[in-house]
């Protein structure tokens, strides 16, 4: 669940590097591990700005003010397939054809294919784990095909739609042809979300933005806004000040319409609306489903309602209101530490939860307390949480989860290690409340978690993560290589932690891949600072 952004501004005079900036403020929360921007500057040149890190790290003043053009692109790193390396940083480049830059979120679950169909029939280099590494030289293959020195609009869309055909799983992406244009596209079942906007100038121009989040527009002016459809793409012009426009194009078949509801229990921001839902509504109607289940336990014994900051504090707020039992903020987070969640290291996000949350005593002391989370997913939060409750002197401890047991990967966009990491695993519900300290443990229903999320228009979801199916299906041996990859991963991470220095890493028994630290460009890296 990466974060990304695109713009074109109407006035080519002006940089729009400051306005990607802000957006990767808005996205932050989708992504921690790295940021980047490139734009694009008068003769098609690129001008880029990446590496690990926040944005606010990485986004430094002096870089910024390097970044010409009046369009580009912005991403948020949470690292899936690959590893968190700087050289997977985003947006990924690829100088030919045409210059393109690409920022993608979400996962490709046919990697092993592409991986092979790039080395043997199309020879292009890949340099990286990642799978957007693919993404992009797939598209950029299917445009070389055209063979032409410049292609239009129609050939962008006819490259789009073979791209689309050859990789599977799920992507939103903003691409960008240098000299150009911006490129939007969205998967066949539109798993990660994409919205498009508009923003009329003083003199009537337009300019146009693409966004992970509704709430990025809303921010900057871009109030029509409509979200990106299944299988559906659009080019921006670099020019967009006179004849030219945005083009849209259903590029493929729509499939089974079914965003990833993860969306609405935990990524996105509550004042997002995605495909027409309000991502805050729906965290309100978890609130009421999961007081309405509570309330049908025999034997509990309630005296407040606490919720575990942050996400979850719509829901547990609705859920007190709902039971009629006293609603407190007995944690309260720093508002300096991240989240936690989507930290790459299992000991730091440990340690986290710690800096991160605070009891306080005179909310828990000889109470029974309820405390609500979003979802438990390695327990990392819910172990710790429960502790504390403890130590600040609750008497009886539940923990309610607005989802149900995440019993198998998330195959789309996070990283949930392998499935034995997840508490969930193999474990059932009394088994989960003894692993974590709780005294009981209640789960939303999966059926109640869907039509709290559902719509008129938008019926289905992806919840793989609760049943195992997932809505594209997965090639074969897709998930072992995957954890081949995270270990490999690991076993890096060890090492250097151990103090060895990377060319001490590899030795001949146990063959360590190096990640490098910096990304591998035509372009020598220059001094940043
Ligand atoms: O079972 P776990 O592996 O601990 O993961 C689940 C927790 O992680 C997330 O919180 P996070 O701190 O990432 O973000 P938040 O502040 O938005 O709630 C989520 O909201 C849960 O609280
Ligand atoms: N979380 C995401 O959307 C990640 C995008 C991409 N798969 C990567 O690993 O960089
Ligand atoms: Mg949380």
């Amino acid at each position: 669940m990466c974060g990304i952004l695109g713009i074109v501004l109407s006035d080519q005079r002006k940089n729009v590097a400051p306005e990607l900036l802000e957006g990767a403020m808005f996205l932050q929360h989708r992504g921690q591990d790295a940021a980047g921007i490139v734009t694009c500057g008068s003769r098609g040149r690129f001008y880029q700005c990446k590496g690990n890190g926040m944005a606010r790290d990485v986004f430094t003043q002096t870089r910024m003010s390097s970044l010409m053009g009046n369009m580009g692109l912005t991403h948020l790193r949470y690292p899936t397939a690959g590893s968190s390396a700087g050289s997977e940083a985003q947006p990924f480049y690829v100088n030919s054809p045409y210059g393109i830059t690409l920022s993608h979120n979400g996962n490709l679950v046919n990697s092993i294919e592409l991986r092979r169909l790039l080395d043997e029939v199309v020879h292009r280099h890949i340099n990286t784990d990642s799978d957007s590494e693919l993404l992009i030289n797939i598209f950029a293959a299917e445009l070389d095909k055209f063979n032409k020195s410049r292609v239009n609009n129609h050939d962008v869309f006819a490259a789009l739609t073979a791209t689309m055909t050859t990789i599977r799983g799920a992507y939103a992406c903003v691409a960008m042809l240098a000299g150009y244009g911006i490129i939007g596209f969205r998967d066949p079942n539109g798993i990660r979300p994409l919205l498009f906007g508009e923003r009329v100038n003083k003199d009537g121009s337009k300019d146009y933005m693409l966004a992970s989040e509704s709430v990025v527009l809303k921010a900057h002016g871009f109030t029509t806004f409509r979200d990106v459809k299944p299988g559906e793409a659009v080019i921006i012009p670099k020019d967009c000040s006179g004849v030219h426009k945005p083009e849209f194009m259903q590029v493929v078949e729509p499939k089974i319409f079914a965003p990833d509801i993860f969306e609405y229990v935990y990524f996105a921001r509550p004042d997002s609306v995605l495909d027409g839902v309000s991502v805050y509504r729906s965290r309100i109607e978890m609130g009421i489903k999961l007081a309405n289940k509570i309330s049908k336990i025999k034997d509990l014994d309630i005296d407040v309602v606490i919720s575990v900051p942050d996400t979850a504090r719509t829901s547990a707020f609705q859920t007190a209101v709902s039971l009629n039992i006293p609603y407190r903020e007995g944690f309260v987070k720093n508002r300096y530490v991240g989240r936690t969640f989507i930290m790459p290291d299992q000991a730091e996000r440990r340690s986290s939860v710690r800096r991160k949350l605070n009891a306080m005593e005179s909310e828990f002391a000889g109470r029974n307390v309820l405390l609500v989370d979003d979802s438990i997913v390695r327990g990392t939060t819910s172990k710790e949480i429960v502790a504390m409750a403890r130590e600040a002197g609750a008497k009886k401890v539940y923990f309610a989860s607005c989802a149900p047991p995440i019993r198998f990967n998330h195959i789309y966009g996070i990283d949930l290690a392998d499935t034995k990491a997840l508490v969930g695993f193999q474990r059932d519900e009394d088994e989960i409340a003894r692993v974590i300290g709780a005294d009981k443990v209640i789960y939303q229903d999966l059926e109640d978690l869907i039509d709290c999320c559902k719509s008129d228009t938008l019926k289905e979801f992806e919840v793989g993560v609760f049943t195992g199916d997932y809505i594209t299906g997965v090639e074969d041996n897709y998930l072992q290589e995957l954890e081949k990859i995270r270990a490999q991963n690991q076993r890096l991470k060890d090492r250097r932690d151990r103090g060895f220095s990377i060319d001490t890493c590899i030795d001949a028994s146990d063959m360590v891949d190096i990640k490098a630290e910096v990304d591998i460009s035509i372009y020598n890296r220059g001094d940043y600072e």
